[in-house]
This record gives structure tokens, C-alpha cells and sequence, in this order.
């Protein structure tokens, strides 16, 4: 990727999907901070989402703006941001008034993946009995990286990054 520019990526994907394994790793890689969507939830996301409740549009919106703002912030020096991004107007909403580069890399499995994933997973608010309203909530971004989760993350950063070179 061409590094004279600073670009802005958000890692998208239902729960589970490896938005915080692979945002991490990529971020590293591009020499970029990496930022991790979850810590801008208001306490009351976790909360309700730590109680089996799927968040709804209104929970999400101030969210949302957080990280607009904090991309906003970022477009002269980068940044990977892992966010699940989940509907086309939650996305419109992350890259309105970016004037850099934003590239949505969208982390794709399927229901069985993900949740054996999030039941080998240990100390995380985010109830496997959510994974359902995630992939009701999910709309599949029309202009993104898609990469599967299958992979080991390692390989899954480096077709990331053969991707963004082209
Ligand atoms: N490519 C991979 N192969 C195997 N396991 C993975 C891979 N990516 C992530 N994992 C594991 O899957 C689990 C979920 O990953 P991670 O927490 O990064 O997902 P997430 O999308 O950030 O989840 P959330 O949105 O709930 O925070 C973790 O236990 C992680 O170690
Ligand atoms: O959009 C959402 O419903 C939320 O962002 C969830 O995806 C959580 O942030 C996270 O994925 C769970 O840890």
C-alpha cells in the first residue's frame, strides 16, 4: 500500500470473527495504532450486551460517532480500527467526512466457525448467545476486503496486505 498516504481501515465482522486478533496484527504490519472498537462502547452497551441483549441502532449511533471522530483524528498518520460495522448506514456513519483513504476489510465465516471460536474463548463480556443477532444484524459490505477466517491470522494479514497493494 502506498505508504506516502495515511489510510484508515476498519475491520468489520460479527462477534467472534477475529476483528481484535487480526486488527492487531494488521495495524502492527502497517506501522499503525491500532484501536479496538469495543473500548468506545458506553458502559451501558456492555452492560445490556453482557445481559444476552443484542444492541439496536439507537445503542449503536453514539458508538459510532466515536469512532468517526476517532478515525477523523487519525488521517494523517493511519489507523487499524476494529469495528463490527455491521449495516451499510452504521458504515456511512464511521467514514462520513474522512478525507483519507477508508477501507473496509469485512472478516467472513460462517455461524459454526464462529461460534467454536467464541466458545474456546475465555474472559469476554459478549454471551455466545448473541452470535445469533449479530448475523440477523449483519448486512455484507458491497465495496470491502473480504477475507475468510478459516486461515491462521497470519496468513489471513498477509492476503489482507496483497490486497491493499493492489
Ligand atoms: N484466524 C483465527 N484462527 C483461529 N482463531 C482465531 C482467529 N482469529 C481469532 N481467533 C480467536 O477467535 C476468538 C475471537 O477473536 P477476536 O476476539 O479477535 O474476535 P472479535 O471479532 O474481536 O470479537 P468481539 O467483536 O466479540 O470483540 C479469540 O479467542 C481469538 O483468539
Ligand atoms: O455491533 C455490535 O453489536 C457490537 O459492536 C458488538 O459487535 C460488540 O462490539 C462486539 O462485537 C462484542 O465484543
Amino acid at each position: 500500500m502506498n505508504q506516502t498516504f495515511k489510510h484508515i481501515l476498519f475491520v468489520m465482522g460479527v462477534s467472534g470473527s477475529g476483528k481484535s486478533t487480526i486488527g492487531k496484527l494488521l495495524a502492527t504490519a502497517l506501522g499503525y495504532p491500532f484501536y479496538d472498537g469495543d473500548d468506545y462502547h458506553p458502559d451501558h452497551n456492555i452492560k445490556k450486551m453482557a445481559a444476552g441483549e443484542p444492541l439496536n441502532d439507537e445503542d449503536r449511533y453514539d458508538w459510532l460517532l466515536a469512532l468517526n471522530e476517532l478515525a477523523k483524528n487519525h488521517t494523517s498518520k493511519g489507523a487499524v480500527i476494529a469495528c463490527s460495522a455491521l449495516k451499510e448506514s452504521y458504515r456511512d456513519l464511521l467514514q462520513k467526512g474522512i478525507d483519507t483513504k477508508v477501507h473496509y476489510i469485512y472478516l467472513k465465516g460462517s455461524f459454526e466457525e464462529i461460534l467454536e471460536r467464541l466458545q474456546q474463548r475465555k474472559d469476554h463480556f459478549m454471551p455466545l448467545e448473541l452470535l445469533q443477532s449479530q448475523f440477523e444484524a449483519l448486512s455484507p459490505p458491497k465495496n470491502a476486503i473480504v477475507v475468510e477466517i478459516k486461515e491462521q491470522p497470519e496468513k489471513i494479514v498477509d492476503t489482507i496486505l496483497i490486497a491493499l497493494d493492489k
